[in-house]
């Protein structure tokens, strides 16, 4: 261990901007085309040094905690021990690598905004600093494809096209801020579940699935920081999935496009909704009549793109 006895970094969630799901592969999972932005909508998670070496403990606090594991099974402490492994088990102090965990939960659970993802990436860039590692963030992110799809990009942020199966990425040139509003929902939907979802109502309608591809008007859009032309581009294949699993989503959508939203999306795998706004004000106004309209738990407003996980100074 270093002198360093307590790390907390600050990570983000994610929005899809372009969710192109080509076909099923044999391992279980879809080649993506997968643009992540990044918003300005955080968790944060702490390490300490455990009571006990070789300890891994997590805790969960905010509005959503009860939704949350607080075992071996939360995200946060699978990275952690991943990266235990990786680094070998034993410091340069002859301890065995442990951690406590705390994790302050503002990403919604299991709504589309990778708040699972966000929180293992969090702990490896807090255990790294914890334990002294100093591994190249490249490293990191490669240790959190092991956990899941959505966690490299939680430690690059920003603007990133995932192919493979979202953990390939690379760096999109994006102009300006954009403004998002997202309607939070009562409960959460399966990311396995709503990909099978995908998968039944392509077979049932006897579509070839195509290999995905980019969207070069959207491309377009971020690299001008057009608002407009990117609302009108947002696409997300896992949305009609989603919308057969929770109908009143439909609504919700209709409410934002009709309050004048430039785009208006299930955030992947959803049950949360994303509406694109023209400015900070009209992002003030669109929450409002959502929240006028009881069609979501709770409208937040966001910016993106943001970096993605930092250590708090
Ligand atoms: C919906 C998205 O959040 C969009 O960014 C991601 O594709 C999901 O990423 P994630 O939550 O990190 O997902 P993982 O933990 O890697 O995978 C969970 C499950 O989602 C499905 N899955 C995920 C990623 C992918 N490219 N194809 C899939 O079919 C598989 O059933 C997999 O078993
Ligand atoms: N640290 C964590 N935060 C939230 N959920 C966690 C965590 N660790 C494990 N889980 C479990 O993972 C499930 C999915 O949580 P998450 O919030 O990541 O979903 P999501 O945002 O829909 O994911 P994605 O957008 O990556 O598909 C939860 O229902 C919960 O049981």
């Amino acid at each position: 261990m270093t002198a360093t006895q307590r790390v907390t970094v600050r990570v983000p969630a994610k929005v899809n901007l372009q969710l192109a799901v080509g076909p099923l592969r044999d391992d279980g999972y879809h080649d993506l085309v997968n643009v992540f932005h990044a918003v300005s909508l955080f968790d944060e998670v702490t390490a300490t040094e455990p009571a006990a070496a070789g300890t891994f403990t997590v805790r969960v606090e905010g509005e959503a905690a009860s939704q949350v594991p607080a075992d071996a099974t939360n995200l946060a402490t699978r990275a952690a021990e991943a990266l235990a492994k990786h680094a070998g088990q034993i410091g340069a102090d002859g301890r065995p690598y442990g951690v406590d965990l705390l994790i302050r939960k503002a990403i919604p659970v299991a709504g589309g905004m990778a708040g699972g993802s966000a929180d293992a990436a969090a702990a490896l860039l807090a255990c790294d600093a914890l334990w002294g590692l100093g591994l190249p963030r490249e490293e990191l992110m490669e240790i959190g494809a092991g956990i899941g799809s959505d966690v490299p990009f939680a430690l690059l942020g920003g603007t990133a096209v995932g192919t493979g199966r979202g953990e390939r990425l690379t760096p999109v040139p994006a102009t300006g801020a954009f403004h998002w509003v997202f309607a939070l929902a009562d409960g959460g939907l399966s990311t396995p579940r709503v990909y099978g979802e995908c998968d039944r109502i392509r077979a049932e309608a006897g579509e070839e699935v195509a290999w995905p591809t980019a969207d070069e008007a959207l491309m377009a859009a971020l690299r001008a920081g057009d608002a407009r032309a990117l609302g009108a581009a947002l696409a997300n294949d896992l949305e009609p999935a989603a919308l057969a699993l929770r109908p009143s989503l439909a609504r919700t959508l209709d409410v934002g496009r009709d309050a004048g939203a430039l785009g208006a999306i299930v955030s992947g795998s959803g049950p949360t909704c994303a509406f694109l706004a023209a400015s900070a004000d009209h992002a003030r106004e669109l929450s409002a009549a959502l929240t006028a309209a009881g069609v979501c738990r709770a409208a937040v407003t966001a910016e993106g793109p943001v970096p993605g996980a930092e250590i708090v100074p």
